[in-house]
């Protein structure tokens, strides 16, 4: 069989993105977490940093050439030597158990040096020519301090346009049949049966699989749940008020005649668990006027949901634009649902946003 395209860029994605996930967890499970607050008073763990170091590492072993645009930056590590010894005792330790998976993804990184250039890698400015990966090592920081819903996002873009998509969602179930329930963004574990990985290749449709400690596992199709109604829908949004109108986010569900209650939780896991049907639609509202969306938030799952059989755009109907630069600089919010009734929400978050 001819290989398809981009074949090698998702092996590549799924395994870095399986490798950084599983240093997640053992963060989430066996150590201090390393909290420092950025200077946009958001979170960032060692977790952040080390799922970073071994992505980028990977993606270099693999296509040298790439170019990066990443979410963290090393500055805080080589300021900060117990912090560096952390991250580095973490990233030194993890690999997948399997050597021919491991190996492709170029091994382990040689030195707490080399850790901190590879992290200062993800420094491209983005934009619309050539080959630009985008990672967030943990979307969600929040949720994955609490236990909750977080994500391992990468995505790759050729020329602005989103080819390749993976996201890794260790809280999230297994099983692609299992309904989102209200409590899933506050009281998700990792236990069994829990861990998967969403993909998508342009053209090639969605995949999950669940997620392993070796080499990646056999795939699934998905799609989104066909609607008979959009009052049946479930919505998914932001656990914080913040990031979102969640008043506008009710009365835009009351427009549609929607009565279930929203289900709250981080990270791009809303866009992999619409993209399965385990949900419906994901309303992202502008709540700070100041607010710019970043690629790294919503490469891989914009692509994932499309390829299910979803649209996604912003709050005027536009298609999110990530050939910008770092930033989704021409666009707010975020609308996705299944295709056939998207334009019915984006007329009904028209209706409540110009009141
Ligand atoms: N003010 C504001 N408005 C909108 N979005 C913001 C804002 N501040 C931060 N962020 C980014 O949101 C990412 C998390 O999005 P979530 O949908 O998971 O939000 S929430 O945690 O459920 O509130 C989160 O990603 P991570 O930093 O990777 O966790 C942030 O990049
Ligand atoms: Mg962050
Ligand atoms: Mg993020
Ligand atoms: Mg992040």
């Amino acid at each position: 069989m001819a290989s398809q395209e981009y074949s090698k860029e998702l092996h590549i994605a799924l395994l870095a993105v399986q490798r950084a996930t599983l240093l997640t967890k053992s963060v989430f499970h066996s150590h201090a977490k390393g909290t420092l607050n950025k200077s946009d008073a958001s979170p960032v763990t060692i977790g952040d940093f080390g799922a970073q170091a071994l992505i980028i590492a990977a993606l270099q072993h693999n296509f040298p050439q790439d170019e990066i645009v990443a979410e963290e930056e090393a500055k805080d590590l080589r300021e900060n030597d117990q912090l560096r010894e952390t991250v580095w005792d973490l990233v030194k330790g993890a690999s997948l158990s399997d050597a021919t998976a491991e190996n492709e993804l170029g091994g382990s990184i040689s030195s707490p040096e080399a850790m901190l250039d590879i992290i200062d890698k993800g420094n491209s400015k983005g934009g619309n020519r050539g080959r630009i990966w985008a990672i967030d090592p943990i979307d969600g920081t929040k949720g994955f301090l609490r236990g909750g819903q977080y994500a391992v996002c990468l995505g790759l873009m050729v020329d602005g346009d989103v080819k390749v998509g993976v996201l890794g969602c260790p809280n999230l179930p297994v099983s692609d049949s299992e309904r989102l329930s209200e409590n899933i963004g506050a009281d998700a574990t990792d236990a069994e049966g829990k861990g998967v990985l969403f993909s998508a290749v342009l053209g090639q449709g969605a995949q999950s699989r669940p997620l392993s400690k070796d080499t990646v596992s056999s795939p699934s199709s998905i799609h989104m749940k066909p609607l008979a109604n959009i009052s049946e829908a479930t919505f998914c949004e932001s656990v914080e008020a913040g990031h979102s109108s969640q008043g506008d986010a009710a009365a835009i569900a009351q427009k549609l005649g929607i009565t279930k209650p929203s289900v709250r939780m981080d990270s791009q896991a809303k866009y992999g668990s619409i993209a399965r049907g385990a949900g419906d639609l994901y309303l992202r509202l502008p709540a700070r006027k100041d607010y710019v969306e970043k690629i790294w938030d919503h490469a891989a799952g914009d692509l994932i949901v499309r390829e299910a059989g979803g649209q996604v755009t912003d709050v005027e109907g536009k298609r999110l634009d990530f050939s910008l630069g770092r930033t989704l600089a021409n666009n707010k919010g975020v609308i996705a649902a299944p295709k056939d009734v998207h334009g019915e929400v984006i007329e009904a978050v028209k209706s409540i946003l110009n009141k």
